[in-house]
């Protein structure tokens, strides 16, 4: 059996991001990505300081890992890294899922493709402003959301940019311009992913949440958008595995 470089298992929890937000979810993370944004709050799955805690585990056990810890308490898994989409042969655990009924949720960031992609329920796609330091492969994103689009097998697809600055807000509008057809979310940027201070972590990251939403209330050119922050950091602060 193939094996999964795996960082991170934990929930049940809350989906504390873009078009599933709230949803009860397990979370599984894979280590590794083909980028290292300025600003990533997952830096320890890429940046060799979470190297100790990777583990290569088969589809079967990360299966048994979710439900020692979820038990029959959940009907949705969230994988996210790290980038899970350098991972071809996530397709066993894909399929695992599903033949448990389990509804799957994904996080990656729009550069690489894989088949499995066909197969997840809500898949967003999250490329990369310019504070990030990343640059995007406008043609490679471009094929994948064709990809996904030609196919539409009642799957649910969105884009979520996060914003920390003004060039990151113009780099969103550019971003659904390209992709006007496709659900869109604004993601409020955690620009102090080290603070321990969740009262002032939450205080300032409320304020700069209020500030976008203020900027595309007045913005013609933003309609069908959603805006939101990462409810899990209002909730628990920069804590991981929540
Ligand atoms: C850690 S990434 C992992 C999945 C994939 N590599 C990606 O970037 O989409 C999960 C989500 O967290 C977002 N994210 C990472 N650091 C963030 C920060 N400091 N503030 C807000 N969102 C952040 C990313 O943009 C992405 O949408
Ligand atoms: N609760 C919770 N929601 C999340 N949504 C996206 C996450 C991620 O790190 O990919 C994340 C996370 O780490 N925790
Ligand atoms: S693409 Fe995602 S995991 Fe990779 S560095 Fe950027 S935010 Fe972090
Ligand atoms: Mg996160």
């Amino acid at each position: 059996m193939s094996k999964l470089p795996i960082i991170e298992i934990f929930g049940p929890t809350i989906q504390g991001e873009g078009m599933v937000v709230g949803q009860k979810t397990m979370f599984v993370r894979t280590a590794g990505c083909d980028y290292s944004c300025s600003w990533c709050d997952s830096a320890f799955t890429w940046d060799g300081t979470g190297k100790h805690l990777i583990v290569q585990m088969t589809a079967q056990e990360v299966w048994s890992e979710l439900k020692r810890l979820g038990g029959n308490g959940f009907s949705f898994v969230t994988i996210s890294g790290g980038n899970p989409a350098l991972l071809r042969n996530l397709d066993a655990l894909v399929a695992l899922l599903k033949e448990n009924n389990i509804k799957i949720g994904v996080e990656t960031q729009g550069s690489k493709w894989q088949d499995w992609l066909y197969d997840i329920d809500e898949l967003t796609i999250s490329p990369k402003p310019p504070s990030s330091k990343m640059t995007t492969d406008f043609s490679i994103l471009s094929t994948i959301l064709k990809k996904l689009r030609d196919r539409n097998n009642n799957q649910h697809i969105s884009l979520k940019v996060v914003v920390f600055n003004q060039e990151d807000y113009l780099y969103a509008k550019e971003v659904h311009r390209r992709y006007p057809t496709i659900p869109f979310y604004l993601q409020v940027g955690n620009d102090d992913i080290t603070s321990l201070d969740n009262t002032q972590l939450v205080s300032h990251l409320l304020e700069k949440y209020q500030t976008l939403i203020d900027q595309v209330m007045m913005d013609e050119e933003l309609k069908n958008v959603k805006i939101l922050p990462q409810l899990h950091t209002l909730i628990w602060g920069n804590k991981r595995g929540v």
